[in-house]
């Protein structure tokens, strides 16, 4: 019996029957899949990721509908920052990138490519899922020093904050860059916040982590920061399950529409 042998990415080894019929049907489908799997996540590393007019109701309450004809490009290698009230439907749209749900109708797609062709664990190599506060913080003094902090700011005070992180979301941090996934999701969490007199010295330990995590990453975070949402490429207003604003920070201040005034009105929430 002729039997061909096949590694994946993963060094497995599949052996190929090819002396019936039914077998190259099997066959197929192995090579299928071993395509793809190499394929979601180049196209994932060179394209954009989008959300196509995309309508979601929970299965328990499908007859509200949460997103309704939603669009949402984020492109390839930058930054998306997503605000908006409360109930609008940033998680629910995390959930559908993570593809913990498919919309009802419309469709993700990643550099073009449907992502329902795609098997989902294989979506869930290519991106990774992080709670940001606590976990950007658990980095070690000397990973600090790495991301560019001068000694002088290396101090007991970096010691403090780092125990109470490490405490908080242990190496969850280091799991997304070992991961390596070309797509990004961040919860920005508000709650739980540092005491006052680390602020400072977190806002900056948060931001160069954070650079560092994001770099050529197509990036989405629920941002709750003004300093995050200042430093993305496009910022996405979600209202009543629709992108209502999206550009940058200045562009949509200047629009005095409803980002500027959940600046205005939230201010302390944001800084
Ligand atoms: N599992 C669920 N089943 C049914 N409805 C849900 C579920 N999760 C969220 N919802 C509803 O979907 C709507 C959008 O919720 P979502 O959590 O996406 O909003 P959000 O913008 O992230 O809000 P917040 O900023 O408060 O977290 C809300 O009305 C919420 O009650």
């Amino acid at each position: 019996m002729q039997q061909k042998r096949l590694l994946d990415e993963n060094y497995r080894l599949f052996l190929i029957d090819g002396s019936s019929e039914k077998n190259q049907s099997v066959n197929t489908h192995y090579m299928s899949a071993l395509k793809s799997a190499s394929n979601i996540s180049r196209l994932a590393w060179s394209g954009d990721v989008c959300l196509e007019d995309v309508h979601f109701s929970y299965p328990l309450r499908p007859d509200v509908e949460i997103l309704n004809g939603l669009n949402l490009t984020l492109k390839c290698g930058t930054v998306t920052a997503l605000v908006g009230p409360s109930g609008a439907g940033k998680s629910t749209i995390v959930q559908l990138l993570a593809r913990f749900y498919e919309p009802n109708s419309g469709r993700l797609t990643v550099a073009g490519e449907d992502v329902r062709t795609f098997d989902k664990s294989e979506w869930a190599r290519i991106v990774s899922l992080v709670n940001q506060e606590p976990v950007l913080f658990s980095v070690s003094v000397g990973e600090n020093i790495a991301y560019g902090l001068p000694d002088d700011h290396v101090s007991k005070e970096t010691c403090n904050v780092e125990a109470y992180l490490v405490a908080r979301g242990r190496n969850r941090y280091s799991r997304a860059l070992l991961k390596n996934a070309p797509i990004l999701i961040l919860d920005e969490l508000v709650f739980h916040r540092p005491p006052v007199h680390w602020m400072q010295l977190c806002e900056r330990l948060v931001q160069d982590a954070l650079n560092h995590l994001m770099k050529r990453r197509t990036t989405l975070v629920i941002a709750h920061r003004l300093s995050t949402v200042q430093n993305a490429h496009q910022i996405a207003l979600c209202s009543d399950g629709r992108i209502a604003e999206l550009g940058t920070h200045s562009e949509l201040l200047a629009k005095k529409g409803q980002y500027a005034s959940l600046v205005g009105t939230q201010r302390l929430a944001f800084e």
